[in-house]
């Protein structure tokens, strides 16, 4: 068997060659050619999964390994009978320690507290859900939007859109990429959905670029209706706008999901499924795989200090977010086609982020309430 794989699929030759033979490729180099012979093709978001791309190759086996999946031609593929399969889930808790971090910073640079803060959460799945708890846990109010859950669920607590943007101080879109059916969400943050924002509120995108209108999000900057912004993901991607950029609080170049778990969940989700797909025995020793985190362990000292202050000194030591935002400045050169390049490189090159999950906390003279925080958002807290 032979499996084409993208470069950026996360332990790509540990985990396939233990299937058939592996091809490794730069993702946005993948073409026809090389699937020639190919049995099965493993993918993340750069590769444009689609009719070109596959048909008359002998692939069987589509896998991507990211939660996203508006890459993929499920049409194409479905005419072909070839049999696909994304990792839903698989980076959802990496964008939600993302968001933390990032309103650690934004409360710190404007100086106000989280805790009472209202966060209006649209889109409520595999991250909206996460991103839900860790705010609870901060002592946010939380209001959700999703209208295909609340459809399905007997929940009653899901409230329409234009109430959540009324009364939200922060707004965080975690919604896929849909153009069409009863709910799309491309530029579902259009200029409407500003003008109903609640003036100064803080708006934050790690979803997809496309589900926001920038030129709106421009105005609205300007207006002042909009008074900070994080910002993810870009529309163009890999050739980010620089004015976008600018308006940004704090930016990124589509890494919220990049923790080195969130990268590896994808494989494996691909690993097994292709395994069971082929009927092959699974053989790929995983933990083998994890390295030892950097930062295992913090001791800090909580007295006479806010539990806000205590958290954003502890996961700027874990997930320095403002780095990422520096590198993206830095990368942001007039000449479009270098910008891109860099944009690429940046994730490619991407440091080794792991989760909150791997560092323990020892929190001398802290409150219970504080030690209830830091677990709700992962941590494993040492007992006083
Ligand atoms: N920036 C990153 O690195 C990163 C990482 C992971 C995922 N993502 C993006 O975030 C999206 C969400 O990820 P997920 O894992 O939570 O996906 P998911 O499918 O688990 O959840 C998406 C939720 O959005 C809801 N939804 C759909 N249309 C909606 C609408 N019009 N209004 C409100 N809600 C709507 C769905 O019902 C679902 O509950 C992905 O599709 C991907 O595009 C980005
Ligand atoms: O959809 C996803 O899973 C994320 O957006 C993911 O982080 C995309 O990452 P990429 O495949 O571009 O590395």
């Amino acid at each position: 068997m032979k499996i084409v794989c993208a470069e950026t699929v996360l332990l790509a030759q540990e985990a396939f060659s233990l299937a058939g033979k592996t091809v490794v490729i730069p993702d946005r180099e993948i073409t026809r050619d090389d699937l020639f012979d190919a049995d099965a093709l493993i993918v993340r978001s750069k590769t444009k999964i689609n009719a070109d791309l596959i048909s008359g190759t002998p692939v069987k086996f589509v896998g991507t390994a990211t939660a996203g999946t508006d890459h993929i031609d499920s049409d194409a593929l479905g005419k072909r009978g070839i049999y696909w399969c994304a990792a839903p889930g698989c980076n959802a808790n990496s964008v939600s320690e993302y968001l933390v971090a990032a309103l650690l910073v934004l409360r710190r640079r404007h100086g106000y507290d989280l805790e009472g803060k209202t966060i209006g959460v649209i889109g409520c799945g595999n991250v909206g859900s996460r991103v839900v708890k860790k705010c609870h846990a901060l002592g946010m109010n939380v209001l959700r939007n999703d209208p295909p859950l609340a459809a399905v669920s007997a929940d009653p607590d899901f409230l329409p859109l234009e109430h959540v943007l009324a009364e939200s101080d922060i707004v965080t879109l975690h919604i896929p990429l849909v153009k069409t059916g009863p709910w799309p969400t491309e530029r579902l943050a259009d200029y409407l959905f500003f003008e109903q924002l609640k003036p100064g509120a803080i708006f934050i995108n790690a979803a997809r670029g496309s589900v926001c209108d920038y030129d709106a999000l421009l105005a609205a900057k300007a207006g002042g209706a909009v008074a900070q912004t994080v910002i993810d993901v870009w529309n163009p991607e890999p050739a980010f706008r620089p004015d976008v950029l600018k308006l940004a609080d704090l930016a990124s170049p589509h890494i919220a999901g990049h923790s080195y778990e969130g990268k590896l969940n994808g494989t494996i989700a691909c690993y097994n499924e292709l395994c069971n797909f082929f009927e092959l025995r699974k053989s790929w020793d995983i933990a083998a795989s994890l390295p030892q985190p950097d930062v295992p362990h913090i001791e800090i000292d909580c007295n006479g200090r806010s539990d806000e202050e205590v958290l954003y000194e502890i996961i700027g030591q874990i997930y320095d977010i403002e780095t990422d935002d520096r590198l993206i400045r830095d990368a942001s050169v007039q000449n479009e086609v270098d910008r891109a390049r860099n944009f690429d490189a940046l994730r490619k090159s991407y440091r080794t982020r792991r989760e909150f999950k791997n560092t323990e906390l020892t929190l001398n003279n802290a409150a219970t309430a504080l030690r209830h925080k830091a677990k709700a958002l992962g941590f494993i807290v040492r007992e006083a």
